[in-house]
């Protein structure tokens, strides 16, 4: 098997594989800006010379001329290997962020169940800027690093062998400490990210709840746990940084030890006229610039282990499989579509069943209304519907295919579900509507909302369906915001349509509205409906009753509510209100 690091390494390929041109640019510049690094203090070496020998002022000048080209282009290499390697970032850390968020919203509901919204936006965006810089930098500063390396120490051995010597001694000291503790901050680094997810989805999670939040007087509360929160990103922080820094704190030392060593030894030289001044000049330029590319190294060690956390929480989140299988088979029947449940139990966690030996069979174009006290199982049926769960045991049949052999897209095609809780997206009412699908046709949609009562809205609206809806629909109602959603399913023409309560929080008058809508919206299809009202299931064919996960009854409406034995009549004798609230 190979090893999570290898595994990281050739994982990593995948994303740096399509900049790769880009990173043979980058390198080049690179290079052309340590060649001219390398070039300025010969430069001044002779000019010092020249100087100090009396030479002639025209070769000074000439001196002083290339000096000044060679700090330009330098320069202006420098900015463009910057541009370029953000560029590089950039590219190739959007492809890992989509990449991760194709993956998460692929994956089931117990996953995202036990993750706050923040803590996943950490996860996506987070740890994969942590890790931008190395994408673009690692492989060419190393090499550009090791380069500037090499020339340095090349060019200090054509002047002086001890010096050289001394100063290559350093070098290989240096690299070795570095090498050796290079990992010493990953696993601190790792939990630094993970406080830092948990902060924001503790934001997340109370700006989202800012009604209850506030009415309930929980600010205090809220900014306890926050506190506590910071504490902990703090202290991990502080641990992570100081666990970073330990491989360049120990190349500081080493470097002032041997800068010591080379000026002594060059002072030496310069005094029994073994050296020039401008050699001397040289050694010490060489000696400064020798602490770049080993700092540059130093960095680049603590941002990959920076990146190595990052990427070690990115391949665990990818690693994560969704326990709903896909299935392959597309080929359901045209038109309105069968529903059977057959013998389903169903639990959310381990050993706690909250469905127990579902079993009925639905018609293609039949309406279902289930009704059931508050926790009785109906919202988990609908959920097992769209296979956000999957069952314990059982078969549920879509016109006769079991659906766990459908492919998802084709299930989620014919399938059309509005809850209570409408999501708004962040667009136009046409957006929303269509669900950023450009292809549907004006008179299509236009024809829609006359059909399901939106029209009073569309008219209020100042530009019609272009307008923008503010974030998150704020600015409709919820009966509004009901009509929306039964307006988007309708326009999917879709061949069974589960409804979950979508009247319960609506005034009659928008009650009434619509349940004209929903007759619409039923009219072509197999019907599912979820209601706490009995007034809703007026027009349903069959009633299936619930009672702690169990079926307590299912049959035709109309012989339930005629046998007096029955809970529905049962139901429709009572209070509706008194007994559903
Ligand atoms: N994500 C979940 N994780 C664990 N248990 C859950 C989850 N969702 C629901 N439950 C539990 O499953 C049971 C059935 O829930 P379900 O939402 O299906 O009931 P319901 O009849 O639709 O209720 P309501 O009328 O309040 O919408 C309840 O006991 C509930 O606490």
């Amino acid at each position: 098997m190979t090893s999570p690091p290898q595994r990281s390494m050739l994982w990593l390929m995948r994303y740096i594989l399509p900049v790769k041109w880009r990173m043979a640019g980058l390198l080049a510049l690179l290079l052309l800006t340590t060649a001219m690094q390398l070039a300025n203090p010969q430069m001044v070496q002779h000019f010092i010379d020249t100087a100090a020998g009396g030479g002639p002022v025209s070769r000074l000048l000439g001196l002083a001329s290339a000096y000044l080209a060679i700090a330009v282009c330098t320069q202006l290499t420098s900015v463009a290997v910057s541009y370029l390697g953000n560029d590089v970032a950039w590219r190739a850390t959007n492809q890992l962020r989509a990449d991760l968020l194709r993956h998460c919203l692929g994956l089931d509901m117990r996953f995202h169940n036990l993750r706050t919204p923040g803590e996943m936006m950490e996860r996506i965006d987070g740890d994969v800027t942590h890790m931008s810089n190395f994408f673009a930098m690692f492989i060419v500063q190393m090499f550009g690093s090791a380069v500037l390396l090499a020339g340095i120490l090349g060019l200090m051995f054509a002047q002086n062998v001890p010096i050289a010597a001394i100063m290559t001694a350093f070098t290989l000291l240096s690299l070795a400490a570095m090498v050796r503790i290079r990992d010493v901050g990953v696993a601190a680094s790792q939990a630094e990210r993970q406080a830092n997810a948990a902060l924001f989805g503790l934001i997340e999670e109370r700006i989202a709840g800012i009604e209850d939040v506030q009415t309930s007087g929980a600010v205090p509360h809220v900014m306890n746990r926050f506190h506590r929160a910071m504490r902990h990103v703090f202290q991990t922080g502080r641990r992570a940084w100081m666990m970073r820094v330990i491989p360049w704190n120990v190349t500081v030392v080493l470097y002032a030890m041997a800068v010591t060593g080379v000026l002594m030894m060059g002072i030496h030289l310069y005094l029994t006229r073994g050296a020039t001044l401008g050699t001397l000049y040289l050694f010490y330029q060489y000696t400064q610039m020798l602490n770049d590319p080993i700092e540059q190294l130093g960095n680049q060690l603590q941002d990959y282990q920076r990146a190595k956390s990052g990427m070690r929480r990115s391949l665990e989140l990818l690693s994560m499989r969704s326990e709903i299988e896909e299935g392959q088979r597309t080929d359901l029947p045209e038109g309105p579509l069968g529903v059977a449940f057959e013998h389903v139990h169903f639990s959310y966690q381990p050993g706690e069943p909250v469905l127990h030996d579902i079993h009925f069979e639905l018609r293609p174009g039949e309406r279902l209304g289930i009704v059931g006290r508050t926790g009785s199982g109906k919202s988990s049926i609908s959920r097992l519907l769209l296979r956000l769960y999957n069952l314990d045991s059982g078969v549920i049949r879509l016109g006769g295919v079991d659906i766990r052999e459908l492919r998802l897209d084709t299930l989620y095609e014919r399938v059309g579900m509005v809850t209570q809780d409408v999501q708004l997206f962040d667009g136009t009412l046409r957006d929303n509507l269509t669900l950023f699908n450009p292809g549907v046709p004006e008179a299509e949609i236009l024809a829609v909302v006359d059909r399901l009562g939106l029209r009073p809205l569309l008219d209020r609206l100042p530009e019609g369906l272009d307008t923008r809806l503010a974030a998150g629909g704020s600015s409709l109602s919820a009966g509004e915001a009901q009509l929306v959603a039964l307006t988007r399913v309708f326009l999917t023409k879709p061949s069974l349509v589960i409804l979950d309560e979508p009247s319960s929080r609506l005034d009659p008058a928008t009650e009434a509205t619509l349940q004209t809508a929903i007759d619409h919206l039923l009219e072509h299809c197999t019907g599912i409906v979820i209601a706490h009202r009995l007034s809703t299931l007026a027009k349903v064919d069959k009633i299936l009753v619930l009672g702690q996960g169990r079926m307590l009854e299912f049959g035709d409406r109309a012989a339930l509510a005629d046998d007096p034995a029955s809970h529905f009549a049962a139901l429709l004798r009572k209070d509706r209100l008194e007994v559903w609230a």
